[in-house]
């Protein structure tokens, strides 16, 4: 595929198929036009002549004319179909699926190496910014330690139209659908699964390890309470959805998406409406932060757009960080974790799940909260963790190793007084 002879078979003309349409209009330099449109409601007028468009997988994909295929729908199970049917045709891809690629990612890898066919997909994880080539290629002799950031654009839209605006929830959300940010199930977005997501491909590119999303430990923002709201006003601090993945020193890797209190110094802190940010440690250039939108349009279509041009140079992700390690895996016993945890009476946490409990507060308006350190499997598999009437949110400290202290002692738990 050369630069001036881009035939472009795309799926999907919502959001991000119509950002890539205005994006490839207005693009000098790369010669890029899309020659067949599969989607999926027959009852839709569309702003492109009728005979651009089909319902039928297969016209696309069997079209020799057509020398890439762009897959931009928000059916991941369709996505799974469409991508792998065009990489055993041997047509390159470019997906923003994030939901669809970490649930099939080691599949991917083999399936790319098997047909020499490569998969690009820069927008599935943050969107415009550029992070994934760049883990790749930059990072590629100065190896990462860690991995932080705010990685869903909805979820940080609404954080924001809530503690800054004074906005309901409910009002946010809709706005962020409105504006194009929010997946088609917005559940996706506030329940953390989306930001989960794509911190399964941060580990893969970052880290070199390809983890199922269901071995994340994912907590969403629909949970966080009143009172976890006023615990954060108070300090001084600030609520965010941050996704860390975080190697630890024996060699095993902590990975989590929570909702986490920032102090304001901190680069996410100041981190606003549906951007993203993202934050890499490695040893030689420590700290770096990448700061762009993380949903809508043309944003996101500009990432498609990077990927596009990508491929004519050869451009494949050679999973290098997968290459460089050997078994690393997840190790959610090795590690632990500061939270907050806000509850009424009746849906206490289970107090000897906890390594040390730091303070312990009771309000007769809104309720009750301990601080305190407890490890990530000790967390994940609370059954508490997903009760109503209780919230969980991180500290600010970063995800570490576990120390080697017990579980609280009944003197400890004595001593900090909290209710059964
Ligand atoms: N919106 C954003 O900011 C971002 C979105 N993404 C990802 O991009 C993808 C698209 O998102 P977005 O554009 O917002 O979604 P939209 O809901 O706006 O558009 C979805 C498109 O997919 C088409 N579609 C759905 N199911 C099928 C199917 N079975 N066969 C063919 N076409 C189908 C729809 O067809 P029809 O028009 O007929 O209804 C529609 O054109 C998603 O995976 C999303 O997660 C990634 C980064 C940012
Ligand atoms: N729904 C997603 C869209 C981009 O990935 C988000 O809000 O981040």
């Amino acid at each position: 595929m050369n630069r001036n002879d881009i035939r472009i078979g795309l799926f999907g003309f919502g959001v991000v198929g119509q950002g890539l349409h205005t994006v490839l209009e207005r693009t000098p330099g790369l010669r890029a036009r899309i020659g067949r449109i599969g989607v999926k409601d027959r009852s839709k007028t569309r702003s492109l002549p009728p005979e651009l468009f089909t319902f039928e997988r297969d016209e696309v994909l069997d079209d020799p004319a057509l020398n890439v295929i762009v897959e931009l729908i928000d059916d991941a199970d369709e996505a799974y179909r469409i991508v792998t049917g065009a990489l055993r045709r041997g047509k390159a891809v470019v997906t923003t699926n994030k939901k669809m690629l970490a649930e099939h990612l080691q599949e991917l890898i083999e399936l790319q190496r098997q047909t020499g066919t490569p998969l690009l997909y820069e927008a599935a994880a943050c969107a415009s910014l550029p992070v994934i080539r760049n883990l790749e290629e930059y990072y590629d002799t100065d190896l990462l330690d860690a991995v932080e950031g705010i990685i869903n654009g909805s979820t940080n839209y609404i954080l924001t139209a809530m503690h800054r605006d004074a906005v309901t929830f409910a009002a946010a959300l809709a706005r962020a659908q409105e504006l194009g940010f929010a997946e088609s199930n917005p559940a996706l977005d506030v329940e953390g699964l989306d930001a989960r997501n794509k911190l399964v491909l941060l580990l893969a590119h970052a880290l070199g390890l390809v983890a199922r999303p269901e071995d994340i430990l994912t907590v969403g923002i629909t949970g966080i309470s009143e009172l976890a709201s006023s615990y954060a006003r108070e300090k001084g601090l600030v609520i965010k959805l941050v996704a860390e993945a975080r190697r630890l020193p024996d060699g095993g890797v902590a990975a989590a998406v929570l909702p986490t209190l920032l102090r304001p110094e901190h680069e996410l802190a100041r981190v606003h409406d549906e951007y993203n940010g993202l934050i890499t440690q490695s040893l030689f250039t420590d700290r770096q932060f990448f700061l762009g939108r993380g949903a809508g349009a043309v944003p996101t279509a500009s990432a498609v757009l990077s990927d596009l041009s990508a491929l004519t140079y050869g451009y494949r992700y050679e999973y290098k960080k997968l290459q460089q390690q050997s078994a690393r895996a997840l190790a959610p016993a090795a590690a632990e974790v500061d939270v907050l945890v806000t509850f009424g009476q009746g849906h206490a946490p289970e107090r000897a799940d906890f390594s040390r409990i730091h303070e312990y507060f009771h309000s007769e308006q809104q309720g009750y909260y301990l601080t305190g350190t407890i490890g990530l499997a000790r967390l994940a598999a609370a059954a508490w963790l997903r009760q109503p009437g209780i919230s969980v949110v991180r500290l600010p400290q970063p995800l570490r190793a576990a120390q080697a202290a017990p579980v609280a002692s009944a003197a400890e738990v004595e001593a900090a007084d909290c209710p059964a």
